[in-house]
């Protein structure tokens, strides 16, 4: 097992990492003080909870824990307001008070839900992340919890850090093809980011990891944890720095909206969206070759590359007006610098994004780039 630390001045929390982090769960839920007097409430969803959510509810009563559970339709449509509402009502039966703890067993969905109505609830309680996807290395570190508007995504939300991460890679096994490309996407996206040499490595290993190879998926995942981590630790609110966590998600997050939710999954708008973003650089001065280097490396993961021709432009760019990094009028875009590192720029015009978004159609602006 791996453990990473993230450092928030006044508190900090710990991850865990590795196969059958689970086995320790009760030891690990101790020393974070979490509460036998007071219920627990396990959120999952209807894909994760045939598989794994009997283990987990057979561990916490081992354990000593008094633990409830709830179950929400899986996929992103969950992340809804509608949803909220049950899991609040079913805290509401489950007697759950201040001292409780609401633990997410499963995807970014769920994590991203449950997290937020651990937020909300009685104005604040404890929760745990328990990752079931590849993707939920990134979101279940960080603190970043939400649900979704049907006009933006993630547009309703808090700021509210997990107690504790568990992040048992045997629970990822059973994962679905799409899903662990789609997972693989925030994995590469945090070498593209941070870390020339793990960018090369994800080349390198992508058999590996698309295979579900146990012990690349626990360093990638400890890679990937690692990079969120120390860049939440320094900027916890995104006033600056954080933003670089967001490459490609500003098209990604427009994609996913118009698309529907679900449709195009979170790691696939957002693979295009860095795949445009690599493009963009290019304006700015930056080599050719970080376009070739990003579009070469999704597409060996199988992910995509450009955009559906049937969404609308103009609805793509409308959805990307709700963008969070829009400042002050101004559009704040992630640009690669080169492999591995990535400039928060101010000067992106809305035109230019727009060209790219045709471009990624496959429509022919270039005369332009
Ligand atoms: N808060 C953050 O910082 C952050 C970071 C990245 C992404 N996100 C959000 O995360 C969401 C995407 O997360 P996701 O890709 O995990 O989606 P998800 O939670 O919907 O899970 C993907 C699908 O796989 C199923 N599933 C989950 N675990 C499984 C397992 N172990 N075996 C088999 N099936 C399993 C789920 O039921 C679902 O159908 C998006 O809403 C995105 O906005 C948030
Ligand atoms: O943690 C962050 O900060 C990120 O940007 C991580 C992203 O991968 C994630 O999708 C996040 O939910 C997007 O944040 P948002 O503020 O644009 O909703
Ligand atoms: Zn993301």
């Amino acid at each position: 097992m791996r453990e990473l630390t993230v450092e928030l001045g006044e508190r900090s929390y710990p991850i865990y990492i590795g196969q059958g982090v689970l086995n320790d769960i009760t030891a690990l839920f101790d020393r974070a003080k979490l509460s036998r007097k007071s219920p627990l409430l396990v959120v999952t969803d209807s894909e994760v909870a045939p598989l794994h959510l009997e283990r987990v509810m057979a561990l916490l009563r081992e354990g000593g824990f008094a633990a409830t559970f709830c179950v929400v339709p899986a996929g992103e449509t969950s992340k809804s307001l509608a949803q909220l509402e049950g899991i609040v009502t079913t805290a509401l039966q489950a007697g759950l008070d201040r001292s409780s703890a609401i633990v997410a067993l499963g995807g970014g969905v769920v994590g991203d839900l449950a997290g937020f109505a651990a937020a909300s609830f009685m104005r604040g309680i404890r929760f745990v992340q328990i990752p079931t996807t590849i993707l939920a290395h990134d979101s279940s570190v960080g603190g970043k919890v939400a649900v979704n508007h049907p006009m933006a995504k993630n547009i309703i939300g808090a700021f509210h850090q997990p107690e504790l991460v568990l992040f048992d890679i045997d629970l990822l096994l059973t994962l679905p093809p799409r899903q662990v490309k789609a997972g693989l996407s925030e994995v590469i996206k945090h070498g593209l980011i941070w870390d020339a040499a793990f960018t090369q490595w994800c080349d390198d290993n992508a058999e590996r990891l698309l295979s579900l190879d146990p012990e690349a998926l626990s360093y990638a995942l400890y890679i990937g944890c690692k990079v969120k981590a120390i860049v939440v630790s320094q900027d916890e609110r995104e006033n600056d720095l954080r933003a670089i966590l967001n490459l490609g998600h500003t098209i990604g997050h427009a994609l996913e909206a118009v698309a529907g939710y679900g449709e195009l999954l979170h790691g696939e708008a957002i693979s295009i969206g860095m795949v445009g973003a690599a493009k963009l650089a290019q304006e700015f001065g930056y080599s050719e070759e970080i376009h070739e280097v990003t579009k070469g490396l999704f597409l060996k993961y199988g992910l995509p590359v450009s955009i559906p021709p049937h969404l609308d432009t103009d609805s793509i760019m409308s959805a990307m007006m709700h963008d969070k990094k829009f400042k002050e009028g101004t559009m704040v875009y992630i640009i690669p610098m080169e492999i591995g590192k990535v400039e928060i720029r101010k000067d992106v015009t809305v035109e230019q994004v727009r060209q790219i978004v045709e471009l990624l159609k496959g429509e022919s602006v270039a005369d332009v780039l």
